[in-house]
């Protein structure tokens, strides 16, 4: 569904991507784990087109997704720090996107009604709380459906009770056969959801593959364990499924 050949992206000197090389598939949820600025939302914001990559080329179901726009309603995005409107309602907020899509019939609002958000919807963006923000967030990233979802630290900073209700409803999607990508540095999260690990490290690719083959080869049954064991180890694991 996702094919990324030789993916490159300089900032100045600084390699953020070094011949990234990957794809994925319906019904996979990708981990994207690595070392703090180790590439992995610039990876994602390629895939958005919200950055131009300097080499190689992305396909969103066999298309070249450069310049162009309309695959992108197609990918239910969660960023690290959203970014709408601070003195915007939650609900003028929810409005303004179901006018953009025009779509008011195709909603999922099963995150808005499981977090409650009525209860403050009245509310501007810049009077949440960080951990609100991100159930608005989470909750705008499933609104239309979207056949595919990317989810920039999803959980951080959201209290136990959200976090398991956001891990519900990505485990319900994945049922769905829907392709979701994840950042996230809480490996147990991860060790929950994932069926596959992309691991980079300065930009490169150093580990592509399923939970279950990276647990079987470093003899680790949990996710924190199996990848403290690929950081200590040269290991390069990599296949296209
Ligand atoms: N707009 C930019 N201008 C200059 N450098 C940038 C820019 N965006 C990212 N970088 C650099 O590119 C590298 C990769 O950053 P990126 O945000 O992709 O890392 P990350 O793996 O998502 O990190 P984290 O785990 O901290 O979120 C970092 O060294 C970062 O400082």
């Amino acid at each position: 569904m996702i094919q990324i050949e030789h993916l490159s992206k300089r900032y100045k000197k600084l390699k953020a991507l070094d011949d990234v090389s990957v794809s994925f598939n319906k019904g996979d949820v990708v981990a994207l784990i690595g070392p703090n600025g180790s590439g992995k939302t610039t990876l994602i914001k390629c895939i958005l087109n919200m950055v131009k990559p300097d080499k190689g080329r992305i396909l969103f179901d066999n298309q070249l997704v450069k310049n162009k726009v309309d695959y992108r309603k197609l990918i239910g995005y969660m960023p690290q720090i959203s970014q709408y409107p601070h003195n915007m309602k939650v609900r003028q907020v929810f409005e303004m996107l179901k006018d953009i899509r025009n779509e008011k019939d195709a909603i999922d609002a099963e995150l808005f009604d499981n977090f409650d958000l009525k209860s403050i919807e009245h509310k501007t963006m810049q009077s949440l709380s960080g951990g609100t923000r991100q159930k608005v967030s989470a909750a705008l990233a499933f609104l239309f459906h979207p056949e595919v979802l990317i989810l920039d630290e999803p959980t951080a900073g959201l209290d136990p009770l959200a976090s398991e209700i956001l891990k519900d409803k990505i485990f319900k999607e994945k049922e769905k056969n829907k392709l979701v990508l994840i950042t996230s540095h809480v490996m147990s999260d991860l060790d929950e959801l994932a069926t596959h690990i992309v691991y980079l490290q300065e930009g490169k690719l150093r580990f592509f593959d399923t939970i279950t083959h990276l647990k079987n080869h470093t003899g680790e049954d949990r996710l924190g364990k199996a990848i403290a064991w690929l950081m200590k180890h040269e290991y390069n694991s990599s296949f296209q499924s």
